[in-house]
């Protein structure tokens, strides 16, 4: 029975790298995958992991019909035995209906992966409608961890080094960038909650301690 799947997660838990082991075991066994992905960091129609490993993908752009672009291109003679889409979570809730109609009409397993939340702890759209409809969802075995040592649960956003609340839901970005640009951190929740990256702790350690003022 073919399934969709959601493997779901912070940024930087391995996500991507995932993906692309299931596209190597897949395809070392002669399978053939369709890739779908949206706004990877590497660019348009590519699918790249941390650890420098990369591939060929199909950009997902909006409001391009999923189900429609596997069975045209499978009347055209091409061979699809599974799908693969990263980044699902910028993808619109349509696009993941259309997901669901491809495991269930055409009999292909369909393995997402995506971030649940975004900066402000508020579900994707795309995040959204694949928690209503997978068949699974998957959490992965690599935990990222917050920088107190947590599993980290939440992903924050910083603009000049500070974390904000407010703002765009998409901006491409990465972990571990210069403070001058907008940049993203995973945090446990209750560093989310009170706003505390690892900068912000660092710096609350190294400010001295407010002594007491006593008269003469
Ligand atoms: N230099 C490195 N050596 C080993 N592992 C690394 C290195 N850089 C990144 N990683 C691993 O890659 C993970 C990020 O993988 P990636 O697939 O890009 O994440 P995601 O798609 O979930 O954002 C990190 O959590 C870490 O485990
Ligand atoms: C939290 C959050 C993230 N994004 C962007 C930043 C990255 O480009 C991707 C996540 O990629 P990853 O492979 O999982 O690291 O999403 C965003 O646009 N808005 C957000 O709130």
């Amino acid at each position: 029975m073919s399934e969709l799947v959601f493997f779901s997660g912070t940024m930087d838990c391995g996500k991507s790298t995932l993906a692309l082991q299931i596209e190597h075991n897949r395809s070392a066994r002669g399978l053939q995958g369709l890739i779908f992905t949206r706004d990877d960091r590497a660019g348009e129609g590519k699918l790249s992991s941390r650890l420098g490993l990369v591939t060929d993908a199909v950009e997902a752009m909006p409001g391009m019909d999923l189900y429609g672009h596997v069975v045209a291109l499978m009347s055209r003679g091409g061979r699809v035995d599974y799908v693969i889409v990263d980044e699902a979570q910028f993808l619109g809730p349509e696009q993941i209906d259309q997901l669901a109609r491809v495991v269930d009409d055409l009999d292909l397993d369909v393995f997402a992966f995506g971030i649940t939340t975004d900066f402000r702890t508020k579900l994707f759209p795309g995040s959204q409608r694949l928690i209503e409809l997978a068949d699974r969802i998957e959490t992965l075995q690599v935990e990222a961890m917050c920088w107190c040592g947590a599993r980290a649960t939440h992903n924050a956003r910083t603009v000049g080094g500070e974390m904000v609340v407010e703002g765009e839901q998409v901006v491409v970005g990465d972990v571990n960038r210069p403070a001058t640009a907008v940049g993203y951190e995973v945090l446990c929740r209750r560093h989310h909650r009170r706003r505390m990256t690892a900068a912000g702790a660092q710096a609350g350690a190294l400010s001295p301690d407010v002594l007491p003022v006593t008269s003469a």
